[in-house]
């Protein structure tokens, strides 16, 4: 058996951090070495760090708990210890780019769930049962960071998980305009019901940035890599409209969405493309991949966040009312999990997709 990568987690502590270092306590093909966060808790055990501020179910894994924090700005010495690093970091955006630009300039690779270089036109943002061969564009990103092994590669923002990947099944169908509405879980601001009171039996009609990412995003997604242009293209041919919405809910993002096809698909035609629908991940069997990507339930009232939130391990997507609409063609109601398939889960099974494909090597 080959030897597991050695990887960082920086942004260990918060939620999104938690969660990677629940997936990678037992990961068959990554091994944690090394954990950082702010300078505030370097020097800390984990356990002691996230002490009080514990966010998981279950308990802190036992060979992380003694594991002490570094100072995640110490980016030569935390290079020389891993092959490549997880970012959870929260830190402003100019901030972010350039700590992971340093990293990935100190050689090592960088998969980071921060939206900081979701824009940069040379770092893919990949869904890997839709644009795996966007990796493609790491060539040239190497090439401008002059780098032989160190890159960044991201994740999408975690809402529009829920309704993405029903359109890019429908790819075939041509859809070209879209009203996507999402009811935002409250772990995707980091918080839970102890630390964010106000929340129960609230909604919020703001989230700060969200609607932008939920209308630009899976364009990037549906894009292509231009050799010409050494980036990214994205697409330009469907329309999308949302509005964002905190709900009292502790885990799973909800969607409703509405959409014209160019195309004129039967119902049966668009459950099938939703339960046929499967990817690299599945071809590879990558270790975080469900083995079902989509699926579409028939029960009016579902899918429900309390009981289809952790479909194949909170890494499946969920899809239901499926109906003809009397403006829009068809209309949909979609869930994921935020902070499985929507943060660290996407983040690790992208990994597991760049080792697949051999960007990410040891050192
Ligand atoms: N929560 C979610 O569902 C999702 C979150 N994201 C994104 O993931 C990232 C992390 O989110 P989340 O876990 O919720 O955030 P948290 O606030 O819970 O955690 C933030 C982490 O960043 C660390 N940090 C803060 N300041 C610094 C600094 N100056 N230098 C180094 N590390 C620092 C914190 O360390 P310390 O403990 O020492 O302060 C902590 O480990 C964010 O970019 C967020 O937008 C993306 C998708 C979904
Ligand atoms: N904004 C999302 C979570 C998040 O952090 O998104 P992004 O990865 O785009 O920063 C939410 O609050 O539910």
């Amino acid at each position: 058996m080959t030897e597991k990568l050695k990887v960082g987690v920086i942004g260990a502590t918060g939620m999104v951090g938690q969660r990677f270092i629940m997936l990678l306590a037992d990961h068959p093909w990554f091994n944690v070495v090394a954990v950082a966060a702010s300078a505030h808790s370097a020097g800390k055990t984990y356990a002691e760090a996230v002490n009080g501020r514990w966010k998981m179910e279950g308990t802190v894994p036992e060979k992380i708990k003694g594991m002490v924090i570094q100072d995640a700005s110490k980016v030569a010495e935390i290079s020389a210890q891993v092959d490549f690093i997880f970012s959870a970091i929260s830190l402003d955006k100019a901030a972010t780019r350039a700590l992971e630009e340093e990293y990935a300039k100190a050689e090592t690779p960088v998969v980071s769930n921060n939206s900081a270089h979701r824009w940069t036109p040379d770092v893919p943002m990949v869904v890997p049962e839709i644009n795996p061969e966007h990796t493609d564009v790491i060539k040239y990103q190497r090439e401008r960071l002059g780098t032989k092994h160190g890159f960044i590669a991201v994740k999408p923002n975690c809402s529009i998980q829920s309704y993405t990947p029903a359109l890019s099944a429908w790819r075939q169908f041509e859809p070209y305009e879209v009203i996507a509405s999402t009811y935002q879980a409250i772990s995707g601001a980091g918080k839970t019901f102890k630390d964010w009171p106000e929340m129960v039996g609230n909604v919020i009609p703001y989230i700060a940035g969200e609607e932008e990412k939920s209308e630009q995003e899976p364009l990037k997604i549906w894009g292509h890599v231009d050799a010409d242009k050494k980036a990214i293209v994205p697409a330009d041919d469907t329309v999308i409209t949302s509005q964002c919405i905190r709900v009292p809910i502790l885990y799973g993002h909800t969607a409703t969405a509405f959409v014209k096809f160019h195309k004129n698909p039967t119902k049966q035609q668009l459950i099938d493309a939703l339960e046929n629908y499967s990817g690299e991940p599945q071809r590879l069997g990558l270790p975080s991949a469900p083995k079902q990507f989509i699926q579409y339930m028939q029960a009016d009232d579902r899918p429900q966040v309390a009981k289809d939130v952790n479909f194949e391990h909170g890494m499946g997507v969920s899809i239901g009312r499926l109906r003809e609409d009397k403006i829009y063609d068809w209309k949909f109601v979609g869930l994921s999990h935020n902070t499985a398939r929507g943060a660290a889960g996407g983040s690790v099974e992208f990994a597991e997709l760049l080792k697949a494909q051999g960007y990410l090597t040891q050192k």
